[in-house]
């Protein structure tokens, strides 16, 4: 045992015999190394026995660093500390490695993901209550969270595709697909569709408007006109080819149902004497609509429904046999953006405990047809959605944990078999637990046995997936009696980037104020680069800055790209690959428990698809839990002070003249490597470039005359 590598307060959480313990801190302040620390003391100095020990993570990273650090800690000749860090090693033979290796007393403790210990906990005893030959739906999202033998039960199909399926099931009835198509139309397409101009490639000159049928015409008119009969679910044919006597032409539009021709008339429009002739001739109608007609639009309406409306005789509903393939043809991304939302809505249900039928309660009367158009439409979908799965035995991850805390709640003999086995419950990362995860701590801890968490309300990042940060800053109020024991040293970062990310982490209200002192006390400052544009110059900057970085001799995996949505990269992605440049670069929300030399934040621009980017703030999800923005707001601070805290000793943060993240002035002056008011007035050179003398006007980049970084 080495409790002398710790310090007062890690020490004092090692050996704590209080029932309930958090340990909370602020990054780097070894809050997994006391949790090892304690691990190692109870099967060391306690005499516990490993098998009833139980300790658990969120991610099988999590996981195997754990497995990792207690294999170190119990082999002395340095082996396989020194294959695992070693930058060749493959992942197979570390696994390999790793699965040779865990034997004895390691082999017989309980290291788990929530997930992974639910999946077996249903296995060996869910057929009480589900069909412990159950098959695992696995998602994008859950796709890493998968571990050893859960690979043998993955369901064939996935949870998108299920619900996909659900809808065309649905879209059967014309009552839905019209309902759904009239919802996608005006709360979807309808903002995005206007601004697709495009150039005819035969005439150059010539623009054309994609209509909502996702065709090209020729004129706005003849758009507005087309979307109005797509609207209103009229088949119409555009600029169809017509002989009747004397010559070929195309007519605007043809509406079979009305057996009618449609005729723009701009005030560019050549003659149609000649036209009309035809019409009369092939005994054929053909209406005109005028440019003037367009200018009010609701009176244009108008007259395409007298015109066209009185000539078609059949019911809507008879209407040519509308189908969802047809309807929806120009339109999957945003079905597809539709489904993603009933997913979402569908998880978090499934957190907050709400029964599918309650949201048409809880939306029926909310003022916007928007939210109860959403619900109406998924509503359907989620019970075919559950139903389906329930007939197949399949169960996603949360499911894992609601059958779990079900099987426990029911079955008195089963949950004591759990209580009769784990004395000692770990948990890592406790701010990322939401109600469902709870529920089944508290199912499975007896007043006689150990909760041991440790966490970091400041680094609570999965509220977007249900998770509560008020269980770790109310620990005292969920589990009576508790001990709470802050940790306030950070080992691993700078005093500088521990000084900067406090400071920004406290302007969150809800939060718990922490006193952090950085070990290190190295003299470093926080770079920033405020691009003219950040695909470009700011791409720019960061694939010199890299290379210069690594001509200094710095390790490609010392290096860190962060950002908060995989699409900022793309452009990085391409730069650094065509400089043949090699860099790890994660989300945010992947980087977790990560640490680097070096970090870069990229994308750190306002507005949407920048940072902060509180997309969740829709109405829509407001119905099943109303999160207020200030909270929203204050989970992408959490998720910023995350991206900092990865750093040991440099931060650079790639920003965007004049759409600046809100969160750089969160950073106060004293803590960049250049005094930002200075930078605001960027007419004025900056400095001037030591080898060739030229004035830069940016700040903190490289010369532009000779490529001279400064
Ligand atoms: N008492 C100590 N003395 C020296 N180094 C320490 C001590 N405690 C922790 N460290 C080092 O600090 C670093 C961070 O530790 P650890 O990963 O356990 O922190 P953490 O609090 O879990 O971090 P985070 O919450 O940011 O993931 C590690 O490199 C660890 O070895």
């Amino acid at each position: 045992m080495h409790l002398s590598t710790l310090n007062e307060k890690q020490k004092a959480s090692v050996l704590s015999e209080n029932k309930r313990l958090l340990v909370l801190a602020g990054a780097g302040s070894g809050k997994t190394k006391t949790l090892i620390q304690k691990l190692l003391y109870l099967v060391s100095e306690k005499q516990v026995k490993p098998s009833e020990i139980l300790a658990i993570t969120f991610t099988k990273n999590a996981t195997n660093e754990m497995v990792d650090r207690l294999i170190i800690a119990g082999d002395s000749s340095g082996e396989y500390e020194a294959l695992i860090n070693d930058k060749l090693a493959t992942k197979e033979s570390i696994e390999f490695e790793r699965k040779s290796r865990k034997v004895g007393w390691i082999a017989n403790l309980t290291v788990k993901t929530f997930h992974s210990l639910c999946y077996q906990m249903l296995k060996a005893s869910g057929g009480a209550t589900f069909d412990n030959r159950f098959r695992l739906l696995i998602d994008d999202q859950t796709e890493d969270l998968k571990e050893g033998e859960e690979h043998k039960t993955i369901a064939p199909e996935k949870g998108y595709d299920i619900l996909h399926k659900m809808l065309l099931e649905q879209c059967k009835n014309v009552a839905y697909l019209l309902k759904l198509k009239r919802y996608i139309l005006d709360f979807y397409v309808d903002k995005s569709y206007v601004d697709k101009t495009i150039r005819s490639k035969n005439f150059p000159n010539q623009i054309l408007y994609t209509t909502l049928k996702g065709e090209k015409v020729r004129s706005k008119s003849e758009r507005d006109i087309a979307d109005w009969l797509f609207r209103h679910n009229i088949k119409y044919n555009y600029e169809p080819v017509v002989n009747f006597k004397d010559f070929p032409f195309n007519p605007d539009f043809f509406i079979p149902q009305a057996d009618l021709y449609l005729e723009h008339r701009s005030d560019k429009s050549y003659s149609t004497v000649n036209k009309e002739k035809q019409f009369d001739y092939g005994g054929r109608i053909c209406v005109n609509t005028y440019e003037g007609m367009t200018h009010d639009s609701t009176l244009f309406n108008l007259a395409l429904e007298r015109i066209i409306m009185g000539k078609i005789t059949d019911k809507i509903s008879q209407l040519a046999a509308l189908n969802y393939e047809e309807e929806f043809q120009s339109y999957q991304d945003k079905v597809k953006e539709f489904l993603k939302m009933v997913m979402r809505v569908q998880s978090m249900i499934k957190a907050e405990a709400i029964d599918s039928d309650d949201l048409i309660s809880k939306s029926i009367n909310h003022q916007h047809e928007r939210v109860r158009v959403f619900y109406e439409l998924a509503v359907p979908l989620l019970k075919s959605y559950e139903h389906y799965c329930v007939n197949r035995s399949y169960l996603d991850f949360d499911d894992l944990i609601i059958q779990s805390i079900r099987l426990l709640k029911d079955n008195a003999e089963i949950r004591q078999a759990y209580h009769d086995r784990f004395k000692y419950i770990m948990v890592d990362e406790f701010q990322d637990v939401n109600s469902l995860q709870v529920k089944l701590l508290e199912l499975l801890i007896t007043p006689d046995s150990q909760l041991f968490c440790v966490g970091d309300d400041w680094q609570s990042i999965y509220g977007f997936r249900g998770s509560e940060v008020d269980y770790i800053v109310n620990f005292k109020k969920h589990f009576p009696g508790s001990e709470v024991i802050q940790l306030d040293v950070n080992y691993r970062s700078t005093q500088t980037i521990v000084g900067a990310s406090t400071q920004v982490i406290r302007n969150n209200k809800f939060q718990i104020d922490k006193e952090i002192r950085a070990f290190k006390q190295t003299p470093s400052k926080i770079h920033i680069y405020r691009s003219k544009n950040i695909e470009e110059d700011g791409v720019d900057y960061l694939v010199r800055k890299v290379r210069a970085l690594q001509d200094e001799g710095i390790r490609h995996d010392e290096i860190l790209i962060l950002y908060r949505r995989s699409k900022m990269f793309h452009p990085y992605r391409e730069a650094l690959r065509m400089a043949g440049l090699k860099v790890t670069a994660k989300t945010i929300h992947a980087s977790k428990g990560l640490e680097a030399k070096i970090v870069f934040i990229i994308g750190l621009t306002e507005g949407s698809g920048g940072f902060p980017d509180i997309w969740l703030d829709d109405a829509v999800f407001r119905v099943v839990k109303d999160v207020k923005y200030d909270m929203l707001m204050e989970e992408e601070r959490r998720l910023f002070y995350v991206a900092l805290t990865r750093a040991k000793d440099e931060i650079y943060l790639i920003t965007e003249l004049g759409s600046e993240s809100t969160f750089i002035a969160e950073i106060p002056n004293e803590f960049y490597a250049v005094n930002k008011t200075e930078f605001k007035n960027i007419i004025q050179p900056i400095s001037v470039c030591t080898t060739c003398q030229t004035e830069i006007k940016e700040w903190f980049t490289y010369c532009p005359n000779c490529g001279q970084l400064i």
